[in-house]
């Protein structure tokens, strides 16, 4: 097998490859379009989230056997066009979903006892213990959109904690041991905190708008670890405004990577991005959910598991 190593990644899964008998090629800065010219010399595919995968892409993949994606999400490959054209694709869940529930479970703890705020605050000198009160989880409804791996994953990491939980998932018989299923109108009803764990579908873009947000009874926490274009940027914050969102921890946005990158460049920046980024009431991190040292290994190992089930 020559395998085309397309992201950095844990050097683990050259070595066993290597062992496996694969060749192993790495290229991590060549264009989308040098990459096309030459991918019929390859058999496998190893890719993070670096290019997406087209039909078109696909096309010209005429040997291709196997991609492995080192993550989860899947919105960047045509995954039909690929089984239908017989290539095994090799997702890494499992590689980093506890990652992905602890780092939800920190952003919320982080945002309900005010950490970022009056850590920033005790670095400037200023020693203020009223404006850091804290609230407690204790007695609220945690509701999880979406659950799969990540969803259930961050319901167990909940399990100390005298939260009820629920979870609404438009597959229907997901509920367990940590989470009670429902309908979409008790989850409504009764959810205090929103974490957000579905793929990135034309169903879950701009899910959450006014309209989604307005349909909660009471105030409610966001979280949202699961992709940036599920949340209306503008919808969010005016709802931070009005105090029907109470606070939010988003981990990824509408805008990342070069773009995030252009918007503090220049002064286009979005008014509605703009309050997100000095709002003492909300969270951000880069897309570091399921990134952690340890996520880096079980990707890699993940991935090679999958490939060496399929093909050794
Ligand atoms: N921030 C980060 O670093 C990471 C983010 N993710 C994101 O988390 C997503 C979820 O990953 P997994 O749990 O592995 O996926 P999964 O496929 O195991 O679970 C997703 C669940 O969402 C449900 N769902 C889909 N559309 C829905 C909708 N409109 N309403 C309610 N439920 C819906 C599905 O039925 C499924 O049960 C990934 O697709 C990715 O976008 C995943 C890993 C790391
Ligand atoms: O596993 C996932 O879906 C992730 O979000 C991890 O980040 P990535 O998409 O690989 O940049």
């Amino acid at each position: 097998m020559r395998v085309l190593h397309l992201d950095t990644n844990h050097p683990l899964i050259i070595e066993q490859f290597k062992e496996l008998g694969f060749e192993n090629h790495e290229d991590y800065t060549s264009t989308k379009e040098e990459i096309e010219a030459k991918i019929h010399e390859y058999d496998g595919l190893i890719i993070r989230s670096r290019f997406t995968l087209d039909q078109f892409f696909l096309e010209k993949a005429t040997n291709l056997k196997f991609i492995g994606r080192l993550g989860a999400g899947l919105e960047n490959i045509d995954t039909d066009y690929a089984k239908q054209k017989g290539i095994f694709l090799a997702s890494a869940p499992e590689g980093n979903r506890n990652a992905v529930g602890e780092h939800t479970l920190g952003m919320l703890l982080s945002l309900f006892n005010k950490l970022n705020k009056a850590d920033k605050e005790v670095r400037s000198g200023k020693w203020d213990r009223e404006g850091n009160r804290g609230i407690e989880l204790d007695g609220l409804t945690v509701g999880i959109i979406g659950y799969g791996n990540m969803g259930k994953t961050f319901s167990k990491k909940l399990r100390g904690f005298e939260v009820e939980v629920l979870c609404y998932d438009i597959l229907g018989g997901v509920g367990n041991e940590d989470s009670r299923q429902v309908g979409i109108l008790e989850f409504h009803q009764k959810v205090d905190v929103v974490s957000l764990h579905v793929p990135q579908t034309e169903l879950t873009i701009g899910m959450v708008n006014s309209e989604f947000i307005n349909a909660f009874h009471k105030p409610f926490w966001l979280l949202n670890t699961a992709r940036g274009k599920a949340v209306v940027t503008k919808d969010l914050v005016a709802a931070l405004i009005s105090g029907k969102i109470l606070g939010a921890g988003l981990d990824v946005l509408e805008y990342e990577k070069k773009s995030f990158e252009n918007l503090f460049a220049d002064d286009s920046m979005p008014p509605a991005f703009k309050y997100l980024t000095q709002a003492e009431n909300v969270i951000l991190t880069p897309h570091v959910a399921g990134w952690t040292v340890e996520s880096k290994i079980k990707l890699a190992q993940t991935i090679v598991d999958k490939v060496k089930a399929k093909f050794c």
